[in-house]
């Protein structure tokens, strides 16, 4: 706009290897068709800047008047180079890390203690129309709270960025600020339980990273419910793709969650004993990284913390005790030596006296005996014979860390459970609600997976929703009150949504590669390559040059290369059948609990992605957690979008019965007569056999449905 109106403005942006963009002053004007710009740089110089196309006209500099604006949408040029500078300005010259830019709050991080987040701050801001008031995390909060007690519509604040942004650090504001304008003067034990559940979730979900000390690795959606006046009356919380290989593994410089650390910590307690720990370093699923401590951080007392967080949410210490023996057990699970025999080394075997093993039965309540032979053979069922089969150190190894993980995962979600019933509203049902989501920001290092990959996706979808709100709804609100605007083209990144999710789209393509007996990381890769390069270019699908074994995809935020090994483990998921019934038949409550019920969050929660996690737990759990009601309601969902012929949703049927039921031969009647009622479909009288546990699967279709929509 402002190079048609020719050069009223003459300052202009050029980019900089150094700097990134630097300003730069117009010394003639510029006509159209004029091969150059003259330059002169603010360093001094003078250059000629190429012209070829009108797309090589560099950004205009907005007047010095807007300088520092305190919203990026009063500037008169809106781009890279003055979004950039702006932020800089306000940081440096006016100590401000907030900006506005229309109804989103952009934060810096300042890794500095500022004095702006008191009681009179939140004073200042309560009540207060955001327009009116500086930029500043409580104005965004006061905005929700304003629009929920006023309007009586429910109210969301979504917190993006990369990792070590200060997302965390940005909810927990959120939470004191409505702790303290939707609480009474003194804290009652709502808000405390509200603000307590933050330390438990830190401990069992957070970890040091190379970028951030106290890393969530784990997204969390909190819901906090008010009453008719506005008084907080309770909150629920979601989580979000918990970072489970971390439990087993943690890359140089990097921790496994803080709260193993804090136990190590406490090992001398008298009650802490029975617990048999050592100092972090003597457990391998403590000492990978290399690093045991976090500078300014002292594990002991923030064990005191935990503990104390646990008390307020009516965790007792018996309790609390029966969590710290599980989270013992893992660290000496991880110690287990499992050794290799056989002529191939295709065997393995644990020794009869292995310390490990003996603390890790006697911490869970198991037989150690049936653990150690569970976990160097496997159950296998061939032409209707079941087998034992010895398996190789390596694959004992994997169900070993499978299964260290999968008790982690347990617990982290019994936990949230916990916070949920602590956290219930006493005063009846919530009349509004403001949810607060913590997530993932986009990633990319040097070497990115699966997890990478689903935050990834993560945040294209929530990218998708920004887009949809900011602009979309924006754009049809001036339409409806016919306001003259300019139409903005903005980049939809559904394009790229589908590449992953779509049919034929890299999950479609890993689910299937699961499925397949033979199936692994480089196949699915290749399949890869076929699809998205050879047959079908995607304009969001590359293969690199140099690797045969990764694939990169052009997200709206960056280029990410990923490398292939161990998706489909990841993905799979599996822990062993046998393993959980011998944590099944523990003389612990705790831990018969947690796998009596197969609690998930995933399917607890409803979550969209994690749901897609909860049918990746092993084979069985889709037994455990399906109930026949489900059944209907996944075959409901997935009706109005497919033709499902009768053969598929009675194999389907078969195969959550065969898992469900102990393999009954027909599903009992009245399941019959729901699925019935939602398929207008003759059933065979005499349904053929059921397959055999082997074939027993989810038809396909089903399964993505089952995964999209529960
Ligand atoms: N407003 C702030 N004031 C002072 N320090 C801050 C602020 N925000 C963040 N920090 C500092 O930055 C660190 C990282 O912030 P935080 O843990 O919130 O990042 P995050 O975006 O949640 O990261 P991750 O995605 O890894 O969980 C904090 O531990 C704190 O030291």
């Amino acid at each position: 706009r402002g190079w048609i109106m020719t050069n009223l403005c003459t300052s202009v942006w050029v980019p900089d290897p150094d700097a990134v963009w630097i300003s730069a002053q117009l010394l003639h004007d510029y006509n159209p068709g004029e091969k150059h710009l003259l330059l002169q740089l603010s360093d001094g110089t003078v250059r000629f800047h190429p012209v070829v196309s009108p797309s090589d006209l560099p950004p205009l500099g907005n007047p010095d008047i807007l300088e520092g604006e305190n919203d990026l949408t009063a500037l008169s040029f809106l781009h890279e180079p003055a979004v950039l500078h702006n932020l800089r300005i306000r940081f440096l010259d006016y100590s401000s890390i907030y900006t506005y830019c229309g109804i989103v709050l952009v934060a810096i991080n300042p890794y500095d203690q500022l004095p702006i987040y008191g009681e009179e701050v939140i004073d200042a801001y309560s009540g207060q129309d955001m327009a009116d008031m500086e930029p500043h995390i409580f104005s965004v909060a006061e905005e929700a709270y304003r629009t929920m007690t006023r309007e009586e519509k429910n109210q969301s604040i979504i917190i993006s960025g990369e990792s070590g942004s200060g997302k965390t650090v940005s909810a927990k504001f959120t939470m004191r600020y409505f702790a303290v304008v939707g609480g009474a003067a003194q804290q009652t034990s709502v808000e405390e339980r509200v603000l307590a559940s933050n330390p438990i979730m830190e401990a069992i979900g957070n970890a040091k990273t190379t970028r951030n000390d106290n890393s969530s690795r784990f997204g969390k959606y909190i819901e906090i419910g008010f009453g008719r006046k506005g008084n907080i009356i309770g909150a629920n919380m979601r989580t979000y793709l918990l970072e489970k290989s971390r439990v087993v593994f943690q890359a140089s410089a990097e921790r496994n969650y803080h709260i193993f650390y804090q136990l190590c910590a406490s090992r001398d307690f008298p009650e802490m004993r029975s617990l048999k720990l050592a100092a972090p370093e003597n457990f391998r699923y403590t000492s990978q990284g290399g690093e045991m401590q976090i500078p300014g951080t002292d594990d002991l007392s923030d064990l005191e913390r935990t503990r104390n967080a646990f008390t307020i949410l009516g965790v007792q210490s018996d309790q609390q005790m029966e969590l710290f023996r599980i989270l013992a057990a893992i660290l000496h699970l991880g110690n287990v030596n499992i050794q290799a025999s056989g002529r191939n080394s295709d065997r393995s075997y644990i020794d009869a006296d292995d310390g490990s093993l003996a603390v890790f039965s006697k911490l869970l309540g198991v037989e150690g005996p049936q653990m150690a032979h569970w976990l160097c053979h496997r159950r296998l069922t061939v032409g209707g014979e079941m087998l034992v089969k010895p398996v190789s150190g390596q694959q004992a190894v994997e169900a070993r860390d499978a299964l260290a993980k999968h008790i982690y995962g347990q617990l982290f979600t019994w936990t949230v459970q916990t916070l949920n019933s602590a956290l219930r509203s006493q005063r009846g049902k919530p009349t509004s609600f403001i949810g607060v989501l913590d997530i993932y920001g986009f990633e990319t290092f040097d070497r990115n997976s699966f997890e990478q990959f689903c935050i990834n996706y993560a945040n294209e979808k929530l990218q998708q929703q920004f887009n949809r709100h900011v602009f979309h709804l924006e754009q049809e609100e001036y339409v409806r009150e016919e306001l003259e605007w300019s139409r903005i083209e903005f980049s939809d990144n559904q394009q790229c949504i589908s590449l992953i999710e779509g049919q034929l789209g890299l999950l479609d393509l890993l689910d299937e590669e699961c499925r397949m007996p033979k199936g692994s990381d480089e196949s699915w890769v290749r399949k890869l390559y076929d699809q998205h390069v050879s047959s079908k270019p995607h304009p969001h699908f590359r293969k690199p040059r140099m690797s045969n074994s990764a694939f990169i995809v052009l997200h709206f935020a960056d280029m990410v290369q990923y490398e292939c090994d161990s998706f489909l483990d990841k993905n799979r998921d599996t822990v062993f059948e046998e393993l959980i019934n011998i944590l099944k038949a523990s003389q612990s409550e705790l831990v018969a609990e947690l796998f009596q019920q197969q609690v998930n969050p995933s399917v607890a929660n409803g979550s969209l992605r994690s749901g897609k996690r909860a049918h990746r737990e092993h084979k069985l759990t889709v037994g455990f957690q399906v109930s026949d009601l489900s059944i209907v309601k996944i075959l409901t969902l997935y009706s109005p979008h497919n033709n499902l012929d009768e053969r598929v949703t009675l194999n389907f049927i078969r195969t959550v019965q065969g898992l469900l039921k102990d393999r009954t031969d027909s599903p009992p009647p009245q399941l019959l007569m729901d699925v019935r009622r939602v398929f207008p479909v003759t059933f065979p009288s005499s349904p053929p056999p059921l397959p055999h546990a082997d074939q027993l699967d989810i038809p396909d279709a089903l399964k993505i449905s089952f995964l999209r929509k529960v």
